[in-house]
């Protein structure tokens, strides 16, 4: 059996990754990135982009976001301090779970990994204060093909822990497409990302 224990999840492709944590009188110690145990588990991506962000408060809403075509980007993404519901919609059309969302906890007592494909449409809501967010990307950050979904979309119908009322937004993810606007034009087709 191999280092990380990998749990396959409701979508299509996505992974959730837990890394051994060795917990001691001191704290804990936890590998929490290798390349070779998750080239040995069948994970094999070239993450060439690590990303970091703070939320200060609880019940900070990100998303929901993506990258286009050639700056489609596939994500690791794990949490150091406090807890978020890390929400996915697989948008690849032809997947056979195309047009789901799934919502994971990750938080800093569990250690999850979540890996989220090309193709699907990210976002996050924290649990907590000061949640410290952490994510490898296998594709450069590229404005020009920065992209987004509404997290409040009725079609999607994401159901976040929280009153959206007093969600923190950002004034970029006030303005996102419908669902049924982006259909029309989505550049991601299953297999070919
Ligand atoms: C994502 C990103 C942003 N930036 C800049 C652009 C902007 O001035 C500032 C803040 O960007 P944003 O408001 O887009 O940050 P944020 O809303 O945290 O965006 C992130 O949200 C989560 C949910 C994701 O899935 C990520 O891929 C990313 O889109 O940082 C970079 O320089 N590189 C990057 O890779």
């Amino acid at each position: 059996m191999g280092k990380l224990k990998i749990t396959e999840t409701k979508l299509q492709d996505v992974k959730i990754i837990e890394p051994a944590v060795f917990g001691d009188n001191r704290g804990f110690f936890t590998e929490s990135y290798s390349d070779k145990d998750l080239k040995d588990a069948g994970i094999d991506f070239d993450f060439i982009q690590d990303n970091h962000s703070l939320s200060s408060q609880a019940g900070v809403l990100r998303g929901l976001h993506f990258q286009r075509g050639k700056s489609a980007q596939t994500k690791l993404i794990r949490v150091v301090t406090g807890a978020v519901l890390d929400v996915i919609v697989d948008v690849r059309k032809g997947s056979p779970t195309y047009g789901e969302w799934e919502g994971y906890i990750l938080s800093e007592s569990n250690h999850r990994q979540l890996l989220v494909p090309r193709g699907f449409a990210h976002g996050f809501v924290t649990l907590t204060d000061n949640v410290n967010f952490l994510y490898k990307c296998d594709n450069y950050y590229d404005a020009k093909a920065d992209g987004g979904i509404a997290f409040d979309d009725s079609t999607l119908a994401i159901n976040w822990p929280i009153d959206l009322e007093s969600a923190i937004l950002s004034e970029k993810d006030k303005q996102h497409p419908t669902f049924k606007e982006f259909e029309a034009d989505n550049p991601f087709v299953y297999g070919e990302i």
